[in-house]
This record gives structure tokens, C-alpha cells and sequence, in this order.
């Protein structure tokens, strides 16, 4: 089975365009004002449109207010909602607001995180195992952080799940092969700088993706 890639926190039409040229499955739209990959709603509208149906668009929350969710997905013709620092509770009532597919990242950094995993099973679609950054980071995902693949194998999934957390073109093949991983979700690996996408970066670690 081929891998594909969610080319996280897209904010301009250049990269947005590169992902897609790529080949990209999926491509990430972050709501969350204190990013900086964060999107208006006019913002994610256009990025939306030039979309088209070429990629699925799945919108970025950090423990949203049920509007904020609402107003995405209207305005950015979400296919996904993708949730961070959310319940199994939480989690479950935003899906049916939102009432389009709904992943969850679970922050990971020792076996002990990946014990809640099963308590998503029925509130939510897909598990985005990303790393777990520090307390004191500013933001829980898009920091270029990773964990130790290895907790991974052999790990039981209770939903279909994809693998996030400091991939870049030179060792997701490696995290593909050590986690079995089939979506692989890239954020700070294409950047040259927070917020900054870089377009030789997406086509790099698109490439290296298309090779696995
Ligand atoms: O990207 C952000 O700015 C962000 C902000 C708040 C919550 C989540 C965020 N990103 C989530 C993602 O899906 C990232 O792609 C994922 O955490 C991996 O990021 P990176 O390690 O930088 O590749």
C-alpha cells in the first residue's frame, strides 16, 4: 500500500500549490491564532477553493469552541477536522458538530501516552500520533518535535491512524518503515522557517513519500 502525505499549516498559494503538485493526500489549514500558520476564514477560503478537489483539507483545532469549528468548515469546505488537547468527550460531541470525518492527535512521548488511545474508538476517526512538546512550548503540534518510533511497533491501532511529529524528507522513510505508517503528516520538516513553507521542501519530502 502506498504512503501519502498531509502537508500541514499551508498558508499561501505558492506552497499550497507545490503540496498539490506533489501529490499531498491531504493538505492541513490551522486555526488557532497564536500560530504562526494561523488562518482568517477569507484566507482559508481561497486556499479552499484553489484546492479544489485535488487534496482532502483538514482544519487544525487546539480545543475549539463548537463555533469555531462550525465556521471552518463552512468557510474552508473542510473535509476533516483534526483536534488537539481534546477529551474522548470532547471529542466525540465536535464530530457530530462538525459533522465531517474528525482525527485526534494524541501527544506522545513515552508508552504511558499511547495507553489513550483506545478511548477514541467511537468518538473520532483517525489518531494523529504527533509529539508530545514541552509544557512550556507555545504551541502542542507544528514545532518540529519527535518521539522515539520505536513505542510504535507492534503497537495495537484502535482506529486507522497516521504519524506526525519532526518528519522532514531525510527520516520519514525511515518513521514509515520502523512505524508502518501509510499517512505521514509534515508541519516545521518543509519549513524554512516557522510559519514559512518552503516549496523545494514540500517537493523534497513529497518525493521521498512517492518512493516508499
Ligand atoms: O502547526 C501548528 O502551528 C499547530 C498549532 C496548534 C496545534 C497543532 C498544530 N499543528 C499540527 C500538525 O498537524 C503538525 O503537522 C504536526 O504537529 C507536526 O508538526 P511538525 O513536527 O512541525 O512537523
Amino acid at each position: 500500500m502506498p504512503v501519502t502525505a498531509k502537508i500541514c499549516g499551508l498558508s499561501t498559494p505558492d506552497t499550497l500549490d507545490a503540496a498539490l503538485a506533489g501529490g499531498a493526500s491531504h493538505v492541513g489549514f490551522v486555526f488557532f491564532p497564536r500560530s504562526p500558520r494561523h488562518l482568517a476564514f477569507d484566507q482559508a477560503a481561497a486556499l479552499a477553493a484553489r484546492t479544489g478537489e485535488r487534496a482532502r483539507r483538514v482544519g487544525v483545532f487546539v480545543d475549539p469552541a463548537d463555533s469555531l469549528v462550525v465556521e471552518a468548515v463552512v468557510a474552508a469546505r473542510l473535509d476533516a477536522i483534526q483536534l488537539h488537547k481534546v477529551t474522548p468527550a470532547r471529542a466525540a460531541a465536535l464530530r457530530r458538530t462538525a459533522g465531517v470525518e474528525s482525527w485526534v492527535a494524541l501527544a506522545v512521548k513515552t508508552a504511558a501516552d499511547l495507553a489513550a488511545a483506545p478511548a477514541y474508538a467511537g468518538a473520532a476517526d483517525r489518531l494523529l500520533y504527533d509529539a508530545k512538546t514541552p509544557d512550556d512550548a507555545a504551541l502542542p503540534g507544528g514545532m518540529g518535535v519527535r518521539f522515539d518510533w520505536r513505542l510504535l511497533e507492534g503497537a495495537r491501532h484502535p482506529l486507522p491512524w497516521a504519524l506526525s511529529g519532526g518528519l522532514d524528507a531525510g527520516n520519514v522513510a525511515e518513521a514509515a518503515m520502523r512505524t508502518g505508517a501509510r499517512l505521514v503528516d509534515v508541519s516545521s520538516g518543509v519549513e524554512r522557517a516557522p510559519g514559512v513553507k518552503d516549496v523545494d521542501k514540500i517537493a523534497a519530502f513529497l518525493q521521498r513519500v512517492a518512493q516508499l
